[in-house]
């Protein structure tokens, strides 16, 4: 490894990246673009000019190669391959100041990596806010034939996808605005305006028929026009001006989505969310969803009404079209997504499932209600009952308790910073440094590139009260830039502690994403967790292997991983605003071996410095300046 790369490098530097081997070469436009995801006309980050950005589909052991062009004037940017696990591609992870400088505006950056697992996955920026912007797509692995999904014979009818998001009106410029004024003065991001599936919604209507249910949820819920805006169609003026475009016009951007599906089949459903805020629910009307795949890794099938969803989660569930039309049920059937977990203001997306036998091109049901916003308990059994598939290599168990090398307990809270709101971890709250992580450990530069003087905080005083404000508990908080650094193949525990906020007996669900890895969920709490009492009880036998968990209000949660993956990781919640505001922590993970990575110089610089000869041959010293004449 070069010793100060940026002077003694030989040049020129191999390609980045993983061997040769079948690729998915794509080369992406990234820039602002005008468009009404949700029939209102907005500036968004999009993908040679659309939203949202391409799906990609890779078979598992593939190399996806993406040339990410930043074309946004003002603002560099990272894509972060959410699920993908970069063994030994740390530097394509795509996160700004963790595993490289964002591209500036106007350069580029080839990510290179395998995707090394078949699943549901899907990809978005990791800079400021800007998946907020709508900088995100679908990543399908498929499965070699040699390593076949466990649950593939159990489908016939084929595979459809479904990307879930929340939708703001206010750009993410105003919404990080308004997170940083200060004292009273901070707002809140709030409810999003809209739930699109696909990218796709219906700003404060309904396509299905208003109940009371809506209108408690918006008291001006409406059912969308469909006469006048088809009307507005045939103008066709009018409706390349998209905004003025209904959702009935095929042509428009917020156009419903429709899954034309034939009857008698089982189908599979790809299910991701990369939400701002929102914990989702998704059901379809009159079919059960039988739940096979969770974040890429194979669980043990169960089946249920409805799902609940958390922003960085995915999963995959079968669905048999199993209806017969009839003159109630003529063969077209609402998928509604709404709000839970916080008091929802956005009234739940409808999308169709419809039979190639269907009657009719629409429902003409009442979709399905969202199970009560606020009825933690059945979000809990959903989530309590993901368990790995039994007997499945591919579901591998976590080392038992024994070969534990350490545990870190993580207390969340809300607090104030110098008259900022802010969220912090064992009263860290995360700022992210000028240099990247990866490159300051590759280039032994830690003392200067963040504070290195000592490692984040392993736990939390005895006698905190999580069921107090952490004012009331009498805890500061403090913005660092420290990070936790684990050694190759340090066996971790992480215990999530969830607390009050500051505001008194209230609390919040918080899906927690770690980069670089599955770790293995091993169990769940209420209140405060107890080593004494509930370590005993964590289940080793059959945790499910994941990259997103929830930790519940006032509650805990206790995840499992293998540090053997060399590189700078994230570990954070997944609520933009969230991250935003400081909640999350950094792993250096093998830091011993750091310096025998190859880090590529186009992840660490920008321009043409990254590949120009010149500037890689030691510098000559330059004469000093000539005195100043007296
Ligand atoms: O960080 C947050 O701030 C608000 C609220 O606590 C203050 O307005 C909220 O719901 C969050 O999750």
């Amino acid at each position: 490894a070069p010793a100060t790369a940026a002077a003694s490098a030989p040049a020129p530097a191999p390609a980045p990246g993983p061997g040769p081997g079948p690729a998915k070469n794509m080369t992406w436009d990234v820039e602002y673009i005008l468009w009404a995801p949700d029939c209102q006309q907005r500036v968004m980050v999009g993908i040679n000019g659309r939203f949202p950005g391409p799906t990609i589909t890779a078979r598992a052991g593939e190399v996806v190669r993406v040339t990410v062009n930043n074309k946004l004037q003002t603002e560099g940017l990272v894509v972060h391959w959410h699920g993908m696990r970069q063994v030994g591609t740390p530097w394509a992870d795509g996160t700004a100041s963790i595993s490289q400088c964002a591209i500036s505006p106007g350069d580029s950056f080839t990510y290179e990596f395998v995707a090394d697992k078949p699943g549901t996955f899907f990809y978005h920026g990791h800079f400021g806010m800007q998946r907020a912007a709508g900088l995100y797509g679908s990543l399908i692995v498929e499965a070699t034939a040699e390593q076949d999904e466990p649950y593939r014979k159990d489908y016939d009818g084929g595979e459809l996808s479904v990307l879930l998001s929340d939708w703001y009106h206010e750009n993410v410029y105003a919404q990080a605005a308004g997170l940083e004024r200060k004292d009273k003065h901070f707002e809140w991001i709030g409810e999003p305006q809209t739930i699109l599936i696909n990218g796709r919604g219906q700003y404060d209507c309904m396509l299905g028929k208003v109940t009371n249910y809506h209108r408690g949820i918006d008291r001006y819920a409406k059912t969308c026009v469909r006469g006048k805006e088809a009307k507005l169609c045939r103008d066709e003026e009018r409706c390349l001006r998209r905004s003025e475009c209904g959702p009935y016009c095929p042509e428009s951007q917020c156009a419903p989505v429709v899954f034309d599906v034939e009857p008698g089949k089982t189908y599979r459903l790809r299910i991701a969310s990369t939400t701002t805020l929102s914990a989702l629910n998704l059901q379809i009307e009159g079919h059960s969803l039988t739940v096979v795949e969770a974040d890429g890794n194979p669980v043990e099938p169960f089946t249920v009404k409805d799902i609940d969803i958390y922003s960085g989660e995915s999963y995959s569930v079968l669905l048999t079209t199993n209806h017969t039309p009839t003159f109630y049920r003529p063969g077209a059937f609402w998928i509604s997504v709404g709000v839970r977990g916080r008091h929802p203001k956005t009234l739940p997306a409808t999308a169709v499932l419809r039979y190639t036998n269907s009657r009719f091109q629409w429902p003409g049901s009442v979709p399905p209600a969202t199970p009560a916003w606020d009825d933690i308990q059945r979000s809990k059994s959903f989530t309590y009952r993901i368990k790995a598939l039994k007997n499945n290599a591919a579901a591998t168990p976590p080392p038992k308790s024994a070969a534990l090398n350490r545990t870190i307990v993580m207390l969340n809270t809300q607090t104030m910073v110098g008259g900022h709101v802010r969220w912090a971890i064992n009263n860290v709250s995360l700022t992210l440094p000028a240099t990247p992580y990866l490159g300051a450990y590759f280039y032994s530069l830690q003392g200067s590139a963040f504070d290195a003087k000592g490692e984040a905080p392993n736990g939390f005083p005895d006698g905190y009260n999580v069921s107090m404000p952490p004012g009331k508990n009498g805890y500061k908080a403090r913005l660092s830039d420290r990070v936790y650094e684990l050694p190759h193949g340090a066996l971790v525990d992480v215990v999530l502690q969830n607390a009050d906020m500051m505001r008194e007996n209230t609390s919040e669900s918080h899906p927690w994403h770690l980069h670089g890895h599955d770790f293995w969920v091993l169990g769940y709490g209420d209140g405060q967790y107890d080593a004494g009492k509930d370590f005993g009880k964590l289940n080793t036998d059959d945790p499910p292997l994941r990259n997103t968990v929830v930790v519940f209000p006032h509650g805990w949660t206790v995840l499992r991983f293998m540090a053997d993956n060399t590189g700078a990781w994230a570990f954070h919640c997944h609520i933009e605003p969230h991250l935003h505001m400081g909640m999350g922590a950094v792993f250096i993970e093998g830091i011993e071996k750091i310096r025998e990575l190859d880090v590529p110089r186009e992840a660490m610089m920008c321009g043409v410095i990254r590949t120009a000869a010149a500037v890689l041959t030691p510098a000559t010293p330059r004469s000093p300046a000539p005195a100043p004449a007296p």
